[in-house]
């Protein structure tokens, strides 16, 4: 069966890589998670001194960016790819409170967003690829030939991603998550490169009412849509 390009965009901890992955594994693509991406340059950034407090050495990051180099890798506990940073697992790294609250700011750079882009539609070349993120229907890849844009509400995501934290054993407080899930959404909303929006062609997906199971039936049943 001929191979498709699957763009999965939306909010903030609404469920993208969740169902980006169910998706892929059920059918035997390549799943990127590009948000990992701009998560692994502000670890970097933060590591390597190029944040003083919340202001960013952008001159420094823009020597740097070219070093800085991103990969993948099948955790064969998880079944799912971990992120890496110059040879280093960041996984557990980019996934923390810092990073997420830093990760916005770094995203809105137009250079940063080139160096992420280039490398996006590299990995998307072949097709048979799952991404997820803020403009992988608009700029990565626009004619995909499936889009999906998800959303639900603040109030739920900050739920579900505290829910997680929580199950893992990790400190967290309900407020602070909700309101990085709206400060993100704003600043990703307002930049002025790529910023997150619906591509006029992609499928709107509100899963606040649904299940894991629930939106990842639609999703299939969008995808055999497309594929025939
Ligand atoms: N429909 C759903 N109902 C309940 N929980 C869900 C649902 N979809 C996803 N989740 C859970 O919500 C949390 C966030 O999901 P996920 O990480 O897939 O979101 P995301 O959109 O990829 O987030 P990010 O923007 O941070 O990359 C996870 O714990 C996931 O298991
Ligand atoms: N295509 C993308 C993906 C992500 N971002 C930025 O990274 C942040 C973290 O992404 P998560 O998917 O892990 O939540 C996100 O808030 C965006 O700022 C992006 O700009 N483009």
């Amino acid at each position: 069966m001929k191979k498709i390009t699957i763009a999965i965009d939306g909010f903030s901890s609404c469920g993208k890589s969740t169902m980006a992955k169910d998706l892929a594994k059920e059918v035997g693509y390549i799943y990127i998670d590009s948000g990992a991406m701009y998560r692994a340059v502000t670890l970097y950034s933060i590591e390597n001194g190029i944040f003083n407090g919340n202001a960013i050495d952008t001159e420094k990051l823009k020597q740097d960016i070219k070093n800085i180099r991103i990969s993948f890798k099948l955790n064969s506990e998880t079944g799912r790819p971990d992120t890496h940073l110059n040879g280093v697992n960041v996984e557990s790294k980019i996934r923390s409170m810092e990073v997420s609250s830093k990760v916005s700011p770094i995203s809105a750079l137009d250079f940063v967003r080139e160096a992420m882009v280039a490398q996006q539609q590299v990995m998307g070349k072949e097709k048979g690829i799952v991404m997820d993120g803020r403009d992988i229907g608009t700029t990565v890849f626009p004619d995909a030939e499936l889009k999906i844009f998800v959303t639900a509400s603040p109030e739920i995501r900050a739920q579900r991603r505290y829910d997680e934290l929580k199950a893992k054993g990790q400190e967290a407080s309900f407020d602070e998550i909700l309101e990085n899930v709206k400060q993100r959404d704003y600043i990703d909303q307002h930049r002025a490169v790529s910023p997150l929006r619906k591509a006029e062609d992609a499928l709107l997906l509100d899963n606040t009412n649904l299940t894991i199971e629930q939106q990842k039936k639609w999703l299939f049943e969008q995808f055999n849509k497309v594929t025939g």
